[in-house]
């Protein structure tokens, strides 16, 4: 007996040749192998970060999927203030948790963070588990893994939904291999399958050539991670009142492994904050060279916005992948979006069709982008982004 490798899901990063103490896994063809020398000690299923590998189901427990109730939705916090995909995933989390006929939770984990239960209520939550410590102050995988682990044993949700932030890609499959199940990573929607009545969790799949629906039959909860800006925020209730559940903090100093030298303030990084961003402004192959992207980002600055950029610039270095817009870039909802010397392909629409407004700036009339744009401006992208920066910061003096 031993571990068990999905080779379509192995990614080939080999942390768990590393991990392995017994050199029972060998790389084959850039994907992880597994041989006869497998103790199933399980390190292996720990550090792999796509949920690869998994334990032999035979000798495992069964799960009794009916012990497990409830929607819950992992509530992400920075700094005292609820990230807005926390309560996109709420809004779902209720549709999901209605169609399943089970309550909706949010997980609140931080320190003096009480005072944000109430808009989780208005959002849709039944129940808000509030876990506080000044251990919890700052995001840490060890600490937060843990208390959500604990909690899960405890109350044994049937579903959870995270954000795919950098937060959520690191505890969703930790906890997903600690609690013995799947986890669909990075999806762009999900619902309820009508057969089974499970979570239908959507992803692509294969470098984004198919979107792949998947299901968690056997194994509980049901786990994913969904990307922001995927599902609209709705609209909040503050008449919506629920239950407050405290749990006690079950972490030790000695549990966290990793130390908070510095945070970067967000102004560093306000270009490619892209999920949060109100206003972006994206160039793609029309930009011409990378140069002329110092218009994109002029007009960004002014505005107080986020670069994007098609994939085509991306692949050509124009802009680092963290600016990618689309199905295998970021998810993105402005209120208003501009294109710049983009097509309008299908992949690139995937990531910002949901904006409130969109321009595009095209200098050709017949590209697909206009079907999609509430506003559309023919010309050439390197005569208009002049004017419209001119034009902006002379309405910006007199306002
Ligand atoms: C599996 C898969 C996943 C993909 N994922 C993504 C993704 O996440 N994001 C993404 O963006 N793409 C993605 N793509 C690629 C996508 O299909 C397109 O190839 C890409 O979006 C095209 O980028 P573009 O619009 O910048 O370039 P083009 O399609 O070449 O369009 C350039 C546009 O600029 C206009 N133009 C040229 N010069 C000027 C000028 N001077 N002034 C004004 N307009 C001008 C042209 O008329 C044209 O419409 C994916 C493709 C595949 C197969």
């Amino acid at each position: 007996m031993a571990v068990i490798i999905e080779k379509e899901q192995c990614v080939g990063c080999s942390a768990c040749v590393s991990a392995c103490p017994f050199g029972a896994i060998v790389m084959e063809d850039d994907k992880a192998v597994v041989t006869d020398t497998c103790t199933v000690c399980g390190a292996c299923v720990d550090v792999c970060a796509v949920t690869a590998i998994t334990r032999p189901a035979a000798g495992e427990p069964a799960v009794d999927t009916s012990e497990y109730k409830g929607v819950w939705v992992y509530i992400e916090q920075f700094q005292g203030k609820v990230r807005s995909v926390g309560l996109e995933l709420l809004g779902q989390g209720r549709i999901v948790a209605d169609a399943m006929g089970q309550e909706l939770a949010a997980v609140l984990i931080g320190d003096d963070v009480a005072p944000l239960a109430k808009d989780l209520f208005a959002s849709g939550a039944d129940k808000v588990y509030l876990i506080e410590g000044v251990e919890y102050k700052h995001y840490s995988t060890d600490a937060y893994t843990i208390a959500i682990t604990d909690l899960i044993h405890t109350y044994k949700p049937a579903v959870i939904l995270m954000g795919a932030t950098n937060d959520g890609r690191d505890l969703g499959p930790r906890i997903a291999c600690r609690v013995g199940t799947g986890l669909t990573a990075d999806c762009t929607n999900l619902g309820i399958d009508e057969e089974s009545g499970l979570v239908a969790w959507t992803r692509p799949a294969f470098g984004g050539n198919i979107m792949a629906t998947i299901l968690c039959p056997n194994h509980r909860p049901q786990m994913g991670t969904v990307r922001p800006n995927v599902f609209k925020r709705p609209e909040p209730d503050m008449s919506r009142s629920g239950e407050l559940i405290r749990v006690a903090s079950k972490v030790k100093a000695a549990d966290i492994r990793t130390k908070l030298i510095e945070i970067l303030s967000l102004a560093d990084t306000a270009s490619c904050n892209l999920e949060e961003a109100e206003f972006i402004v994206a160039g793609g192959r029309g930009m011409g060279k990378p140069e002329n992207f110092a218009l994109i980002e002029e007009l960004a600055a002014i505005l107080g916005g986020a670069v994007g950029a098609s994939r085509a610039a991306v692949d050509a270095g124009w802009k680092p992948a963290i600016h990618q817009v689309g199905q295998t870039g970021k998810t993105v909802a402005p209120k208003v979006y501009i294109a710049c010397g983009i097509s309008g392909a299908i992949q690139h629409l995937a990531g910002m069709s949901t904006s409130d407004i969109i321009i595009a700036i095209n200098k050709d009339a017949d590209a697909p982008i206009f079907k999609s744009a509430d506003f559309g401006i023919v010309g050439d992208v390197l005569e208009v982004l002049p004017i419209l920066i001119e034009e902006i910061k002379k309405l910006k003096q007199t306002c």
